[in-house]
């Protein structure tokens, strides 16, 4: 049996030379990353720069014109999104795209039956994971009549149900307000002390200096930095050409 210590410092996920063609542009360029089993790595960069697409190629929607992307060792490059999903990828989208006439437990459900083809046990693992992001007294609303809050809520719980060991989390501060924005960060602190493993795109710097444990600069598809939150977005060259005045 593995140590926990040994478990820590496991890399979960391996990105090497990565790129993506669209005709004639480069949206990925070149990438190469290692993650460890617990890290929480925030993707910042401008519009444009290639973090969607990015995690398009490590959750299989796309698949990646070079390089090789591993999980645990194993290539995935060419597998589609379902079967990275089982081995333990699980993403939320930029726009979320809940099945809006579904309820909200429906929704987690066809995450859940994935691991769990019986009803019942899918019913239960989804009331389970709504229960941990707080929605469970929504269980039966319809997706489509739930906040802009509760809807992104509902984006990370479908990501659960599928017992993700990595989760890729696309803007999902997007639009909130402060304490919405506090209570995200409260349950993906909670999912990061799980174990759970994070990739996040962010724009919001403060939840990317409150909650990464490293950043990574994409511009126009290529990793233009990558270090801790503090030396990232205290160097005055990325702050200047990459962030703007957000801060
Ligand atoms: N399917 C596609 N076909 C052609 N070009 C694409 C496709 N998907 C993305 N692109 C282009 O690739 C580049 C990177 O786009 P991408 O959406 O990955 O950037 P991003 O960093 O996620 O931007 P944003 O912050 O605006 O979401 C852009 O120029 C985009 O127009």
């Amino acid at each position: 049996m593995m140590t926990r210590q040994v478990q820590e410092n496991e890399e979960l996920l391996s990105v090497e030379g990565v790129s993506k063609q669209f005709l004639g542009l480069r949206a990925v360029d070149n990438i190469t990353l290692s993650v460890k089993r617990g890290e929480i790595i925030s993707i910042i960069g401008p519009n444009g720069a290639g973090k969607t697409t990015f995690f398009n190629l490590l959750s299989g929607q796309l698949s990646p014109s070079e390089g090789e992307i591993r999980l645990r060792g194993h290539a995935i490059n060419r597998l589609a999104p379902h079967a990275r999903a089982r081995l333990g990828i699980g993403r939320t989208f930029q726009i979320a795209k809940p099945l809006i006439a579904l309820s909200a437990l429906e929704n987690v459900m066809i995450g859940a039956f994935m691991r769990h083809p019986r009803l019942a046990t899918a019913r239960d693992k989804a009331m389970a994971v709504l229960e941990q992001v707080g929605l469970i007294h929504h269980a039966m609303q319809r997706a489509g009549d739930l906040t802009l809050s509760q809807r992104r809520r509902l984006e990370v719980a479908r990501a659960l149900a599928l017992e993700p060991e990595i989760v890729l989390l696309d803007e999902v501060m997007a639009g909130l307000n402060q304490s919405e924005i506090g209570h995200v960060i409260e349950l993906l602190q909670s999912l990061h002390a799980k174990g759970l493993t994070f990739l996040i795109i962010e724009h919001n710097l403060k939840v990317v200096r409150t909650f990464s444990d490293r950043v990574v600069v994409l511009d126009r598809g290529r990793m233009i930095a990558e270090g801790s939150a503090e030396e990232i977005l205290s160097a005055p060259a990325v702050i200047k050409a990459y962030l703007g005045d957000q801060q």
